[in-house]
This record gives C-alpha cells, structure tokens and sequence, in this order.
C-alpha cells in the first residue's frame, strides 16, 4: 500500500500523460506524422524526466517511479523513435540521479525498450497503422492484450532490475519487496490503461474507416461524374437537365447541333420556347402527371423550334429526378432527332394516301375520311353529301394533245375543286378523271342540305366548264370541258360506305344519262332501276340464247314516201318483265361484253336478210341500216369479222349500212378512220348517228368516208317550236348538201316536221309518222303498201 501510494505521484503524470497525447492527436490529427512524433517524444520525455525527478524511494539511491510504463506507452503510441528518445532521455536522467540503484535503473529502462520493441517488432504502430496482426502471432492480436503483455514485461524488466543490485546492497530484499509489487502494479496500470486506450484504438479505426470510406465516396462521386460528363457529352442523342419551370440547366452538343443553336443561346430559353407551339400542350399533360408521380417516366414525339426556324421531329423521352424529401429537382430529357424517319414516313404515307399527280387525297384516304365524315354527321345530326364527278370529254383531250396536257388538266380542275369547297371539306381523285367531294355539316334539315349540296355542286360545275389554257408546239390553245356530278346526301353513320358510294355513282350515271354537263341526285327510284338493271344483266347473259332476242325493222323513207330501207333496232321480250327497251339493256351489253356475240347475231340478220332480198327483185334495192356499238367497233377483229359475214351470206355489201355515234370517233380517231376505210373498200356504207349532239361533230366529217348523217330525233322533236332547233337542223341540212353527205331524219312524229325538213331539203325520213320499228316479216308487207 505504501508502494502503490508511493507511486501516486507518478501514476498521476502517466494519465496526464495520456491525456495530453489523446489532445495532440485530436488537435493535429492530420498532421505529417514526423512533427506528430517530435510532439510526442517531447511530451513523453518531459513525462520521463518527470517521473524521475518525483520518484518513490525504496531504499537510498533507489528509486521506483513509473519509467518503465512511460516507455512502454512512448513505445506503443509514439513508435521506436519516440521510445529511443524518451529512452535515452530517462538513461540519462537516472545516472543523473545516481544511487545504487542507477545502473539497474538503466539496465531496466534498456530492457524495458528492447522488449518492447521486441514485441512490436511485426507491427512498428499497430494502434494507429489499424493494420491486422500476423495470424502467426495470435497472443498479440488484441491491443489489450498487447498492452499487457508490454506492461507485463514492463514491470517484470523493472523489477529484474533490482537484481542487478548486489546483495550487500540489499538487491535481492528490494527485489522481492518491491520487485513483485512493481510489476504488478505497472501490470494493473498496463490493464486500465490498455482498455482505455482499446476502446479510444476502436473509435480511432472507426474514425478512420470513415474517413476511408468518405474518401471512397469522394473518389466514386467523382468518377461517376466525369463518367456523367463524358456520356452526357458523347451521346449520340440530345440531352437537357431541365428545371421544374422548364428552364434548361444543362445541354448537351448533341442537342445544341439537333436545335441548331449555340449552348448559351440554348440555355437562355426554356423548353416551352422550343418546343413546338402545337406539340405543347401533350407535352405539358404529361409533365403535370410526371410532377404529380402518376408516371415515373414519358416518351412523346414531338416537334421542335430550330434556331433558323425550321421544325425537327424528336423523339423525346423524361424523367423526373427528386429530391431526398421527394420534392421535383430537375427532369432529364433524352431528344432523339427522328427527322428523317418522319420524312420517310411523310413520304411513305403521301404514296399511300395522296394521289401524286394532283396531291388530292386517293382513294384509301378518301375511303377512311368519309368514315369519320359519318361518325361526325352521327353526332352532329348534321346531312352531308358526297358528289362524285366525272369529266365530259377528258379522253379526248388526253387522245389529241398528249397526257402531259390531260395531267396539267387534271391538276388545274384538282385546284378548281380545293376552291370550292370549305377548306373542312374533302376533294379526293378516285382515278382518272374521277373527282369526289365530301360536304360536311350542310344542315340538320334535308331539304337545306340537298339544296345547299346543289348550289355548291353548281359552282363546282361552273368552275369545271372554265376555259382550260395551254400551249401545244408553242402556239396557245384553249379547251374546255363539262362535268357530270352525282350526289348522294348521307346522314349519319347509318349508311354503309359502300351503299353511298353506289348511291352516288348512280346519281352520276343518271346524271351523264341525261346528256352529262349535268348534276343529279340520288334517289330510291335510281336504286331501283340498279336493282332492275342487276336483274337484266343476269337475265342477258342468256337471253340470246333463249331466243327472247328478236330484231326489229324500222322503215326509211324518201322524199316521195317511198321505202329505201330500214334500221334494225333489237327488242327483248323477257317472258316476266315483258318488253325491256334496248336503252335499258344495250349499255349493259356494252359493260358486260355481250353486245360482241349479240352484234355479230344482228349483223348476220342484216346480211342473211339482204342476200334474201337481192334475189327478191321487190326488195333488191332495199338497204337495212345496223347499229355498231363502240365496244363492237373496237374489237380487234371486227372488220375480218364483218368480211367473213359478207361471204358467208352472199349479201350485196353496198346495201348494208353501219349505224355508228360520235363517241365511236372521238374515242380513237385513228383506228376509226382506218377500220372505216377497210370497210369501205368492201363497199360497206356508213351512217353517223345522232348527229348534232357529240363533240366538235365538224371537224372531222371531211376525214371520215360517211355516206349519210341522221339528224338527232332531239332536235327534229321541238324545230317546229324552237327557232334553236330549227336553226340546228336547217345548218345540218346545208352543210350535209355542200360536202354531199345524204342526211336521214330520225324521230319524225308529226306531217308539220315532216313538211319542215321537207321544205329545207331533206332526202330520208324515220319516225312514227312512217311506220314503228317492227318484224322484218310485217316490213316486206309494208313494201308492198308504200311502194
Ligand atoms: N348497238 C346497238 N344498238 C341498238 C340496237 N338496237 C337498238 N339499239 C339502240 O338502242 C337505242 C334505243 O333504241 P330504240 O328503243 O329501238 O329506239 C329507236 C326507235 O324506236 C326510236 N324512234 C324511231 N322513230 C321514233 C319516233 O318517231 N319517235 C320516237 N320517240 N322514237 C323513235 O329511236 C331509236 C332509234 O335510235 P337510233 O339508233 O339513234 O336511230 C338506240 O340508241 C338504238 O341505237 C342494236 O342492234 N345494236
């Protein structure tokens, strides 16, 4: 007790000690590590000096003090050259102080330090280095225990020391009462202290594991962000950090290059004032449910504003980036330039939509607008209507002066049309010279809709029929033209697409049926007759067949009354319709193609007929007139057609007479005129039918070998009450005489026209007023009274 009260004094120091060396660490943590070690060295050999000036003396001359756990600490904390120097410092100190015990002093200090050193020899600072001690050395593993271990040998050195004091100096009486005390007291001090200072030891690996892992994170911040630089910089797509208000924080080279704008400039706008002005608002509504958190993320494509004003089309995708308390910190948008896809798109869309030489919508387009067109008359309760229309006479602008000029034709009605109409309004180009309007919201009444659908189709009639100007071998030429228009009323969605179609295509073919340059409506009666007309066509195809087919004779007469011939007109007797007029069924001949088989039947009557007569000298100079249809004309092998009739029937070609229109001319001249020719040297004669109401009927009279014209039954009906008429018919006549054309009028009812055509002139008659078209058999009958 009086040992361990002995050594207060020195035991105080050693925690002072301690405590001013947790102070230089904690005031200069990070300081370099030699000035750190002069401060320690200084402090414990200030501490050593110490100790030894204030010791505890055993016997004179020997003294007990805490040296040997200074060193040990100064070993431990402070490394070998903080020992040395403390070490060296207490030697000195203590042969300073003399006595017996001095040389076992030093000898204990010197032990002290060797030994501990020793046992520091695989980690020169363990505590601080906080490096893992060798697994060979497991006994050493712990700091505390190592403390121990060091205190251990601390006390044992110091208590060794005494020995070497010799025995008539009392070494070994000290050693054993004081010795064993010493080195477990210095033991019990290397204990406290070795568990303080562990747990200071864990606080200090902790602090430096943190400062580790700090650092780490330092360094993996900084490498994520230079990796966030580079990849933000060398993206080959567009990208912006963009500020909850839209303001641009961060843009990338890439999306200056895509807005064609400088960074700086970029980064003065915001995202709104590039964006697009009609691409905004869907861009907004999802930005609102990004913000609100319905959606963690948006992809759009979009338009924006370039720099020089021109529009990119992007593909754009956000996302939101928060703060750590969930507020908006900033959006990141990726803007991929899809440019040109879209103008391949455009491009792809306008071959399957746009009719290219007009860029009116096509059909498909057409089709799908008119879908909508009656959903919206649907909700609306509004009528619309679709007007179909049809070029009169394009062909034979396209056949005479080239398709270069029926192209610019066609392009200049396409822009006629677009003016007409509302700019709500379709006008879409089906093919050829078919044009079809769709009128929408015309009114909730009928009766309005139908009438305002009729005024704009006749402004569209109109706009048609304007002179048409061109340029042909350079000198300027006009052409103008007239347009049939069908119109069909619809009234929400209720009609099938293709019902109104057919419904217009109807109306249009009524309307080109009642002399074209007209419009038509549809009407249930039109439905009807196409359903009459599906009924014939089915019916005709087996018709001739049946013998339902019979052949009329219509008789000719002259000036004096006298029979000159007839014209073989069809009749159709349908054991359940009864008589179906051939104005019914002839055109659906013609559609269908039977008109060749039925022509060709008609055409071996008239040459059976005219060889029967040639040997009937009553009848020889009788002539039968036949309708030749265009399609029949056209066939390529008609005129070998009409040769081999004429041989096989023996029939006398000069009295067989063939009937054609206008039309068959105008729809190819050139071959007209040649298969006219071949005929004509056969010795067939030729008839233009209903004169007067086709195309430029003039100028081509000179070019065609006609024999005769047949004055149009329309004009001969009213020229004894019409002065135009009358007019027609009389220049008719004139001209007929100065190019030597016999001229036969058709559709004589009454003495008064007869007396009028009579009196200017007229060499044949055809009417009712002579005689209906009737059987051949009743025909020669009839010759025998009017002869
Ligand atoms: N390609 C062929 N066409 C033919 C053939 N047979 C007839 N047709 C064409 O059919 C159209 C209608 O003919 P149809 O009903 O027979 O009418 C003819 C006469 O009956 C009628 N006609 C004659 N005189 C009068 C009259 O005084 N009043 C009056 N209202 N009608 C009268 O005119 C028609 C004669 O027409 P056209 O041929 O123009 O001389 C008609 O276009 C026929 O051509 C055929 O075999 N093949």
């Amino acid at each position: 007790m009086a040992v361990l009260l002995g050594l207060l004094p020195t035991l105080l120091p050693i925690l002072g000690l301690f405590g001013l060396y947790v102070a230089v660490l904690a005031v200069i943590p990070g300081a370099r590590l030699r000035w750190r070690n002069v401060a320690l060295a200084l402090i414990f050999t200030g501490a050593m000096l110490y100790t030894l000036a204030y010791p505890f003396a055993v016997a004179p001359g020997v003294f007990l003090d805490a040296r040997g756990a200074i060193l040990a600490v100064a070993i431990l904390f402070g490394g070998p050259w903080v020992g040395g120097i403390t070490a060296l410092a207490g030697c000195l100190y203590r042969l300073q102080l003399g006595g017996v015990g001095a040389v076992a002093g030093v000898c204990g200090l010197m032990l002290n330090l060797l030994g501990t050193l020793w046992l520091l020899r695989y980690q020169s600072r363990p505590l601080l280095a906080a490096q893992p001690f060798p697994a060979s050395m497991p006994l050493v593993a712990h700091p505390l225990r190592l403390g121990l271990l060091v205190g251990c040998w601390a006390g044992l050195a110091e208590a060794l020391s005494l020995l070497l004091i010799p025995p008539w100096q009392q070494g070994w009486r000290l050693f054993v009462d004081s010795g064993l005390t010493l080195a477990g007291v210095q033991l019990l001090g290397f204990f406290v202290m070795g568990s303080l200072l562990w747990t200071y030891h864990q606080r200090q690996l902790l602090e430096l594991a943190l400062r580790r892992a700090e650092l780490d994170l330092l360094l993996a911040r900084q490498e994520r962000d230079e990796r966030f630089e580079v990849i933000f910089e060398q993206a080959a797509v567009g990208i912006a950090l963009v500020a909850p208000d839209g303001s641009l924080l961060k843009v990338n080279g890439k999306l200056c290059d895509i807005l064609g704008l400088d960074r700086a400039e970029l980064v003065a706008r915001t995202f709104q004032a590039v964006t697009y002005p009609e691409d905004l608002d869907a861009d907004l509504a999802r930005v609102a449910q990004l913000l609100a958190g319905e959606i963690d993320t948006y992809q759009l494509e979009k338009r924006y504003l370039r720099g020089d004003g021109a529009l990119v089309w992007a593909n754009l995708t956000v996302s939101l980036v928060r703060h750590g308390n969930g507020r908006p910190h900033y959006f990141i948008s990726f803007i991929e330039d899809i440019s040109e896809r879209k103008a391949y798109q455009q491009q792809i869309s306008t071959l399957a939509f746009q009719d290219v030489l007009t860029e009116l919508p096509n059909r498909r387009l057409f089709l799908d607008r008119l879908r909508y067109a009656l959903v919206r008359s649907e909700r609306s309760a509004l009528y619309g209507a679709i007007l179909l229309l049809d070029l009169d006479h394009f062909k034979t602008l396209n056949d005479t002066q080239g398709h270069d000029v029926g192209d610019s034709f066609l392009q200049c009605i396409a822009l006629r049309l677009r003016e007409c109409v509302r700019a709500e309004d379709t006008v879409a180009r089906l093919g050829g010279d078919e044009f079809v309007v769709i009128l929408e919201g015309l009114a909730k009444d009928e009766a309005k809709a139908a009438s305002r659908a009729e005024q704009l189709a006749e402004q569209i009639r109109l706009a048609v029929g304007l002179p048409f100007s061109f340029e042909r071998k350079d000198s300027p030429r006009v052409f103008q033209t007239t347009a049939s228009i069908g119109i069909s009323l619809f009234h929400g969605d209720h009609a099938a697409l293709d019902d109104l179609l057919k419904h217009a295509d109807l109306a249009l073919y009524d309307a080109k049926a009642a002399g074209r340059n007209t419009l038509c409506f549809y009407n249930i009666e039109m439905q009807y007759a196409l359903e009459i007309r599906a009924v014939i066509q089915n019916a005709l195809y087996h018709a001739q067949e049946l013998n339902e087919l019979l052949i009329y004779a219509q008789p000719q007469v002259d000036r004096g009354g006298r029979l000159v011939g007839a014209e073989l007109l069809l009749r159709w007797h349908h054991p359940k319709v009864g008589w179906i007029s051939p104005s019914q069924f002839i055109p659906l001949a013609e559609e269908t193609g039977t008109i060749l088989s039925i022509g060709q039947w008609v055409l071996r009557s008239a040459c059976q007929t005219l060889a029967r007569w040639a040997r009937q000298p009553q009848h020889a100079a009788l002539t039968l007139s036949i309708n030749v249809s265009i399609r029949q004309f056209r066939h390529a092998g008609f005129v070998d057609e009409v040769r081999a009739i004429l041989a096989e029937t023996g029939a006398p070609p000069a009295r067989l007479k063939l009937e054609f229109t206008e039309s068959i001319v105008i729809d190819n001249v050139d071959d007209t005129v040649r298969k006219m020719n071949q005929l004509r040297q056969m010795g067939i004669r030729f008839s233009m039918d209903d004169f007067g109401t086709g195309y430029s009927s003039l100028s081509y009279l000179k070019k065609l070998p006609l024999d005769q014209i047949k004055i149009d039954q329309s004009f001969i009906r009213d020229m004894t009450s019409d002065a135009d008429d009358a007019a027609i018919v009389t220049a008719i006549l004139s001209i007929s005489r100065s190019l030597s054309l016999q001229v036969v009028a058709e559709g004589v009812e009454t003495e008064a026209q007869q007396q009028f055509l009579y009196d200017h002139g007229c060499e044949l008659y055809q009417g009712f007023l002579y005689g209906r078209p009737m059987p051949l058999a009743e025909l020669e009958q009839f010759h025998q009274h009017v002869r």
